[in-house]
């Protein structure tokens, strides 16, 4: 049996050799994810927004990503509170954006509805 994240990539291992994307690279990636992605002023990190009625449903988007980030090997940074969940990629080994953040956003986009 398929799932629909069977096809996407997985996040390889951040050793601190990942290259940084190039701004073409960054451009061209954040066409493939959802529209709710934001990118930096810096162009170091993309953030998506969810904004819920409740804190219930922000705490399980925390959770979803918490199972998504350890199944990764790739960590997000987390803002939440009542009626909102904020989730920012960055690769911190190299200080800016590089392709396991897009793979990570791609992963979250098909597993939210
Ligand atoms: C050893 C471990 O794989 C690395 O420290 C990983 C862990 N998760 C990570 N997550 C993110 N967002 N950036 C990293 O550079 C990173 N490095």
């Amino acid at each position: 049996m398929t799932t629909p994240t069977d096809s996407l990539a997985h996040c390889k291992p951040c050793n601190g050799k990942l290259p940084a994307l190039t701004q073409a690279d960054i451009k061209e990636s954040l066409a493939g994810l959802n529209e709710a992605w934001t990118l930096s002023a810096d162009s170091k990190s993309i953030t998506r927004r969810f904004e819920f009625k409740g804190f219930a449903k922000a705490v399980y988007t925390v959770n979803l990503c918490s199972w998504l980030a350890d199944r990764e090997g790739h960590h997000p940074d987390i803002a939440f509170g009542w009626g909102y969940c904020q989730v920012t990629l960055t690769t911190h080994d190299i200080d800016g954006l590089s392709e396991n953040d897009f793979i990570w956003a791609t992963r979250l986009d098909a597993l939210v509805i």
